[in-house]
């Protein structure tokens, strides 16, 4: 079995794959290296072969997770690098190892899918987009905050907009003014959100032509399910650049 991690800056993305298999074995979301390391050691019949890792956290923390997983369970974690051309795909970066390993494994990820010009969203705590073209140049693209940053920047430098996760919940049913704080902000963020997203698309016909494919990804993709009709939902999409980065020998 071959474990698979994603490490963002708020959670770790992780799942359980078969070699050559096709399907997960398991997988999950978590907010800590403990609680990782926790949920691994309690699943009965896991016998990791391998580990490869992709990270956005800084050298020490990474390297933190790596020494705990060889200890727990014997196995060296392989931890994808940055490149300037992997699996057909040419890194846009002027210095190309400060493009975030996450954006550069889910491009890559949706580049070898389709082999065609891609736009690749992911909303998770920064929103990220980038633009591949038809030939596999990386183009760029754009960061901006998401909605845990945006509502966390609103509490944290206002005195009065205080509410709880409950009422966050409840605010996200519509989009109309909304009559409390929670709607108020909840709905004005996602607004924000689901206008960056119409923005990408039009940059992406400007950019890439009429025919480019539109990929999802990250713990928010919901927020713009109905903005991009067409784009692809792929949550797995940076284990998809993962496994290109880091194949097994
Ligand atoms: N099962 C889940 N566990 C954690 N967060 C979730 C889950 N489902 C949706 N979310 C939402 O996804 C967002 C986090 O997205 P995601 O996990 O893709 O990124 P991240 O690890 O926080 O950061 P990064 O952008 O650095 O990868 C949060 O707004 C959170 O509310
Ligand atoms: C933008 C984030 C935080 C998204 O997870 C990550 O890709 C990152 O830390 N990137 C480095 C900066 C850059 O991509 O230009
Ligand atoms: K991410």
């Amino acid at each position: 079995m071959i474990l698979e991690l994603d490490c963002g800056n708020s959670f770790i993305k992780w799942r359980v794959i078969r070699q050559g298999l096709p399907g997960l074995v398991l997988g999950g979301v978590v907010d800590s290296d403990e609680k990782l390391i926790e949920v691994l050691a309690a699943t009965s019949g896991l016998s990791l072969r391998h580990s490869r890792m992709v990270s956005v956290r800084s050298a020490e923390e990474t390297q933190k997770l790596v020494a705990l997983i060889a200890e727990e369970f014997g196995v060296e974690t392989q931890c994808a690098s940055s490149a300037r051309i992997l699996a057909g795909v040419a890194n846009g970066y002027e210095a190309y190892e400060r493009l975030g390993l996450d954006r550069w494994l889910a491009l890559v990820g949706a580049y070898a899918t389709v082999g065609k010009a891609c736009l690749v969203l992911d909303l998770g705590t920064a929103i990220t987009s980038d633009f591949v073209s038809a030939k596999g140049e990386h183009l760029g693209g754009y960061i901006c905050p998401g909605m845990p940053l945006m509502r966390g920047q609103l509490r944290t430098h206002t005195r009065r907009i205080r509410y709880d996760d409950v009422a966050a919940e409840e605010a996200q049913s519509s989009f109309a003014p909304g009559r409390s704080t929670a709607e108020a902000v909840e709905r004005g963020c996602a607004l924000m959100i689901r206008g960056f997203a119409a923005s990408q698309l039009t940059l992406a016909q400007q950019y890439l032509g009429d025919d480019f494919i539109v990929f999802v990804t990250g713990g928010d993709a919901e927020l713009i399910g109905d903005v991009t009709p067409g784009a692809r939902h792929m949550p797995d999409l940076v284990f998809v650049g993962l496994a290109l980065a880091c194949p097994l020998v």
